[in-house]
């Protein structure tokens, strides 16, 4: 599983400074409601969505400041996408409340549209459009006047670093120059809050940080940037805030420092066996062991990855109480090349206040949402 600190170096690159929030536990509690401390520019409350019978957000009670990033992190299906339409004004809330800067998402569209600046996923198609004739576009979408139209487009290509692509065509771009442009577009008319959908999406490593420089100095300038993405380290990297959603609810608000606290409250082991022939029986002996060994339902969480030959396990058990679970392995004839603790990092974070989450629920647990959360990893026992 890739770590944060594998890929990036720690204190080799800006961070967002985190914000005194009040923690609030990723714990199977349900849809903890999300306060941030600074003054607040987004807002939802009791947020809710249905599908016919199907309830695609639940209850979401969130607040997010001024110049804050937040981190909105969830598997697919999860409930950003719903999220993320009935804030910018493309969806209607089946009940709850949405606000940004005090102006109704339903109600209010005009405002909305002043207010936010959305970058969705796709950068669409524009043939034969340089990047200058593409934001003059989208600057007259706005209604901003042909004089201050040009001058605007100067300035958000400076703020993005883009000014050398002011006359180059859009449709000859790479991916890591259309996402500037991409956000060059939503900062046209000056919103107080972009709300930015998997902006590193595709990028190479070197584009990615280009970006996080980018984001964190939009972040300095005041804007309240909401940031989807399914590369957990990338976030970790640069949100003040996280919201970890799944199956429409809020599992889990706060710093990444509240939550990986939280999280690191317990332990997390692997077990490395001979043979992938191991793994699903050794999960299912570990599962019925912490069954036994432990009072807390939270405790009984496996995963088994099967091409790597390993299983996993959080606890809070001790390394005295946790010891005879290796005897008790072994005595079953189990062949175990490792068993060691492993440090916690957002997206073991993430898994176990998923895990969590939908045991709460009674439900089947998420599958992780890409290959760089599951790294082959999946719920096995109960937990699938
Ligand atoms: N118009 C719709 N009708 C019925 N169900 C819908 C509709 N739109 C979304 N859903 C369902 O609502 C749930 C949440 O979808 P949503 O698009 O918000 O997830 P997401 O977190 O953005 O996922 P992804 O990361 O894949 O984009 C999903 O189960 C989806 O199938």
């Amino acid at each position: 599983m890739p770590r944060c600190s594998d890929r990036f170096p720690i204190d080799s690159e800006p961070r967002a400074s985190p914000s005194a929030h009040p923690p609030i536990r990723p714990s199977a509690q349900r849809n903890p409601i999300a306060v941030s401390s600074s003054e607040t520019v987004v807002e939802t409350k009791a947020l809710t969505k249905r599908y016919d019978d199907f309830t695609a957000l639940d209850a979401l009670t969130m607040r997010v400041g001024k110049g804050e990033i937040l981190g909105f992190i969830g598997p697919n299906g999860a409930g950003k996408t719903t999220t993320i339409r009935i804030l910018v004004g493309l969806s209607k809330p089946t009940s709850g409340t949405a606000t940004i800067a005090g102006a109704d998402c339903l109600n209010d569209a005009h405002k909305i549209k002043r207010l936010v600046g959305y970058m969705p996923d796709d950068f669409g198609s524009y043939h034969n459009m340089r990047v200058s004739e593409y934001l003059d576009f989208f600057g007259a979408a706005y209604g901003i006047g042909r004089s201050h139209r040009i001058k605007r487009i100067d300035e958000v290509l400076d703020i993005t670093g883009a000014t050398y692509m002011h006359d180059l065509y859009v449709d000859a771009l790479s991916r890591g120059m259309q996402q500037r442009v991409a956000i060059a577009r939503t900062l046209m008319h000056d919103p107080q809050v972009l709300i930015l959908d998997e902006p590193a999406n595709g990028l190479d490593p070197q584009a990615r940080i280009d970006m996080r420089v980018m984001l964190l100095r939009l972040s300095e300038m005041g804007k309240t940037l909401i940031v989807t993405s399914h590369i957990l380290p990338e976030l970790a990297r640069i949100c003040n805030v996280v919201a970890m959603i799944t199956r429409g609810k809020l599992r889990a608000f706060g710093t990444l420092d509240e939550i990986m606290r939280d999280v690191q409250q317990k332990r997390t082991f692997e077990i490395m066996l001979i043979s992938g022939d191991q793994v699903e029986r050794v999960g299912q002996t570990v599962r019925r062991w912490l069954q036994e060994h432990t009072v807390d339902d939270d405790d009984t969480a496996v995963t088994c990855a099967q091409t790597e030959m390993m299983v996993r396990f959080s606890t809070h058990l001790n390394d005295r109480e946790v010891a005879p679970l290796l005897s008790h392995l072994i005595s079953q004839g189990e062949t175990i090349t490792q068993f060691r603790e492993v440090a916690t990092d957002l997206e073991d974070a993430f898994l176990s206040v998923a895990n969590a989450g939908d045991r709460s629920d009674g439900g089947v647990a998420d599958k992780p949402a890409s290959s760089e959360v599951s790294s082959g990893v999946s719920a096995t026992g109960a937990d699938a």
